[in-house]
Formats: C-alpha cells, structure tokens, sequence
C-alpha cells in the first residue's frame, strides 16, 4: 500500500504545485520506513500492482490536473537561419545581446546534431567551467589538452599528441561547439585551429581544411565579459577571439540574433541595448537614477558583485546572522583528474552551508516548465529526512552518495521558491563528457547562497530582482552583463551608478558594425 501511495506520488510530482499545495497530505500516512528506499538499496524493484491497486493508481492519475507540458519553442526567422545553416554541415558563429536565445537554442542544436552524428562525434565546449558545466560539456582546454597554454605552437601541438585522449577528440570531432566565446583569447582561438589542421591533415581528404575540417558551432556576445588575460598585453595586440587570423575563415554564417525575450518592457530592452555598446543615453541615465535604493530595501534581490570576497563576505555575514543550526553538503566527485578540477570551478560548491532562513538560488535546471530553472530565488524553510514524503521533492533523494554528501542525518533543504513553490531539494549530479563517454561526475545539492553572487558566475542567468552597485564594476561589459540579469525594470535595484563605468570596447563595437554591414 505504501509503495501504492509513493507510486501515485510519483504521478504528481510534476503537476503544478498550486494543485499540489493546496492538497494537505497527512504526514502520519507516510510516517513509513520504504522498503526500497532504504540508504543501502538505492534501486526501486518493479513492482505488479494488482487490479485494486491498479485502479487506485489510475485514479489518483485522472483526477491530477494536467501535467503542464513544455511549450514548444517556437524559432524566430533568424533562429530558425542558424538552426537551418547548422544542420546542414555549415560552421556559424551565433551572437546577439544578452536574452536573445543563444543558450536556448544552443541545447536545440546540440541535441539534434547528437541525433545526426552520434554522441562521440560532437563535443560540446565553453570558455567557462560554470558554461561548459550548465551544458554537460568540457571547458575548451580541457577538450584541446593543451593545458594551461604558456607555450609556443609546436609545444601546443606535442602536449596534444602525447595526450592520446586528446589527440583522438580533435580525430573523432565532426562538430565542435564553443559557448561563452567572448571570453576566448585570440591568440588561444589561432592555436586551436592550428592543431586542428595539424593533427586532422594528416588525412588526404582534410588536408588544408580550415580546422581541419570540424564544423564550428560557436555562441556568444563580445559586449559581454572579455576573456581574462593571465598577463597584461601590449596596447593594441589582439584580445578577442574575432580578432584571430582564422576567424572569418572558419565561419560560413556569422549572425547577430536581435530580437529579446528575457525583457519586454520597450523602456528597459532600449536601456540596455544602449548600455551594451557603451552609451549613456541623459532619459535611459535618468531611468537608471530611479532605480537607486538603499542595498537593505530589497532582502529577496540578489546582490551581484563584480568581486568574489565580497560575495563570501556578504553571504556568510546573512547566513550566521540568522543564528540557526547550519548543515554542510560537501560535494561527491568522481572520475579523472583535469576534468574533475573543471567541476571544482563549476558553479556547484565543494562544501554548502546552509540554514533554516537562508536565501537560496537553484543553480541546475530542475523543471524548467515549472520555471524551476538555474537563477530560481528562495528561502529554505525547512530540513526533512529524506523518505519523509510530506514534501514535494526535485532531484534524487535516494542517492547513496547522500550518506557522504548530507553531514547531519541526511536531511535535505525544503525551499520555498519566490514564485510560492515548496520543494525538498534532492541530489543533482553535474557531468563532465568526453564525446559519450562521462569523465567526471560531481553530485551536490543544487542550490548556492543567493543574498549575493558574483557578476562573473551570473553571465547566463536570468534573476527576478537584483541589487548591484555600479560604482564598483571594472573592465568592459561588466554592468551590461549585470543588468542585464533582469527581466523587468521593477527587479532592477542600485545603490549608484557612475556613467563613467559603462564601457564598450571599440573593437567590439567596430566588429558589431562590420557584422551587421556585411550580413554574409
Ligand atoms: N524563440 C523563442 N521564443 C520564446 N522564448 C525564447 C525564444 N528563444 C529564447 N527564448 C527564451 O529567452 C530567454 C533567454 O534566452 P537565453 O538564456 O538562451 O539567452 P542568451 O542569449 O543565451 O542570454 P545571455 O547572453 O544572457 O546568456 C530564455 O528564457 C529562453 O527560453
């Protein structure tokens, strides 16, 4: 009977949690010890119902509202012109300011292009652990096995060849995918198609091929954050990765996607367009100026800093402040060596800390119809043992990884989200893939300290309220990432700005203009 009620459980799980909460379920009905769900037998036997049971179950399943379905995507004419040039073999660089779907339709085509080559032949990379993680892919060097570079070419090339798992990528590629590419160094980007073409000529068929014949799929928004240089360079020697001689050569489409849909309101999408290539329009400053409060007025935003000590700082001074018992969820990683550090600067903490009261942040995508995706805000309500049904759950609570994970009797954070949904946060795991081949693997709870985050780790989400000090921001395309985060001018909080700290690089904006000219 108890597995019958945790069946039927698992039936509405996904419905809508308005539905779901409005149900009290009597605790005392599932004050029960599962059979399967014990820690040392992590997988649930099959179970025969019986016809009694059976009509039960389907009962419960008719009178469940409708599970919410997913809408379906539909492409604008210029997603559907990238989507189009890539399935046909073609190499697209995919631009376009923050919100106009460049992820979205990156996980489109990775998914497809999987279908079309098979899993092995497509490796999907970002300049970032925190984006190469958010699509279980590798970071760019870790697919390259180049290391941290600090070399020559020649060296470059025979660290790849004495690496035999890196030198059978770069033969195996057909498709090379590259998130987050405003932060990949020219330089860094002329070396990879150097090796490309190396190692891949060696066949007849490739020789002289522009990366050696690998189909580039390649996203990102140079406005956005530049690549981290390790050393400072020369005035006017080459940063960004357009600048690379290879560039124009290894595309047949470059695109700027123009059409917005994190923002809608006209006032705030011609403010950040403005922003974005370094214009302080006097009306959009003005707006901007309405938009300065005190850091305290707002608790549920979430404080974006352009420096990684004052997120700590921040974070750690709310989180003892409330006083509460705090529980620690240290990370469980398995897998090699390189990529395991890859999940190490993933967005998935090695140790979280966290208490009754604390403000929350998912960073996986949990349900995204349920709009419980990475950047969903909250506050932990509750810790409940984990077979205690009483609460929804997200993720996999019968892990048994959680013996390692949970420090204090296993007990699992229950969030209530800011959009009124309760869930007891289960396990994620975070992948890192070689081709189809899993090479590290990190489980952790999937939730971050969320009173503040640094502007860095936020390139890619969308927040429903954000607080953010301009005055602070360094460096091109820092305040344009940062208020970028929001969706609607409401959500938008500062405590000053200094027009001053809203830069565009020129070569960005020479390179923007060039691009929408030529529209090749
Ligand atoms: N054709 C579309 N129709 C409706 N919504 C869309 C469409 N394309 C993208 N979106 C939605 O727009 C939002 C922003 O998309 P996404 O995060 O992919 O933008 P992005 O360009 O990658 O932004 P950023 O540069 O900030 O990372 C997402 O909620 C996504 O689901």
């Amino acid at each position: 009977m108890k597995q019958l009620f945790s069946s039927a459980l698992a039936t509405l799980r996904y419905y809508s949690s308005a539905t779901y909460h409005s149900t009290k379920w009597s605790k005392n009905r599932y004050n029960y010890k599962s059979k399967w769900g014990g820690l040392s037998s992590p997988i649930k036997p099959k179970t025969r119902w019986t016809n009694e049971q059976s009509q039960v179950l389907n009962k419960s399943k008719m009178n469940s509202p409708k599970m919410p379905r997913k809408p379906r995507m539909k492409w604008t004419d210029e997603q559907t012109q990238v989507l189009n040039a890539i399935l046909e073999g073609k190499s697209v660089f995919v631009s376009g300011s923050a919100g106009t779907g460049k992820t979205a339709l990156l996980e489109h085509v990775i998914k497809k292009l999987k279908k079309i080559h098979g899993r092995s032949q497509v490796f999907v990379t970002a300049s970032t652990g925190v984006a190469a993680c958010a699509l279980n892919g590798m970071t760019l060097h870790s697919f390259a096995g180049t290391g941290l570079g600090g070399v020559d070419r020649a060296s470059l090339l025979s660290r790849v060849l004495s690496d035999r798992r890196a030198y059978r990528r770069w033969i195996k590629a057909k498709v090379l995918v590259m998130d987050e590419s405003s932060m990949i160094e020219a330089d860094f980007f002329n070396d990879l198609e150097f090796i490309a073409s190396e190692i891949r000529g060696q066949d007849p068929l490739l020789k002289g091929k522009v990366w050696g014949g690998i189909q580039l799929v390649v996203s990102g928004d140079f406005f956005q954050l530049p690549p981290v240089l390790k050393k400072k360079k020369k005035k006017g020697a080459k940063v960004f990765a357009f600048e690379a001689d290879c560039w124009n050569a290894s595309f047949d489409l470059q695109i700027e996607l123009t059409k917005v849909f994190r923002q809608s309101e006209a006032d705030l999408v011609k403010l950040l367009q403005g922003i974005r290539r370094g214009d302080s329009d006097p009306e959009d400053l003005q707006i901007l100026k309405q938009r300065c409060f005190s850091s305290e007025e707002d608790p549920s935003a979430v404080q974006l800093f352009p420096r990684n000590e004052d997120v700590n700082r921040v974070n750690k001074k709310h989180l003892q402040s409330l006083g509460e018992q705090i529980f620690v969820y240290s990370a469980v990683d398995s897998g090699e060596e390189p990529s395991k550090k890859q999940l190490r600067s993933g967005i998935a903490p090695d140790q979280l800390e966290l208490c009754k009261g604390a403000r929350v942040m998912l960073c996986k995508n949990i349900n995204p119809w349920l709009k419980l995706v990475n950047g969903a805000t909250g506050t932990i309500i509750d810790f409940h043992d984990k077979i205690d049904a009483f609460y929804e759950s997200a993720g996999d609570c019968i892990d048994s990884d959680i013996h390692s994970i949970c420090s204090d009797g296993y007990l699992l954070p229950v969030v209530k989200f800011d959009s009124g949904q309760v869930l007891k946060i289960g396990l994620e795991t975070w992948v890192v893939m070689d081709g189809e081949r899993v090479v590290a693997k990190r489980k952790q709870i999937p939730l971050i300290l969320a009173w503040a985050l640094s502007i860095h780790k936020c390139q890619g989400m969308t927040l429903d309220r954000l607080h953010t000090d301009l005055r602070r921001a360094f460096g091109c395309g820092m305040v344009y990432v940062a208020l970028s985060r929001v969706k609607t001018l409401d959500g938008l909080h500062l405590s000053g700005f200094n027009p001053a700290k809203i830069e565009a690089d020129p070569k960005v904006l020479q390179f923007y203009q060039n691009l929408s000219s030529s529209r090749y």
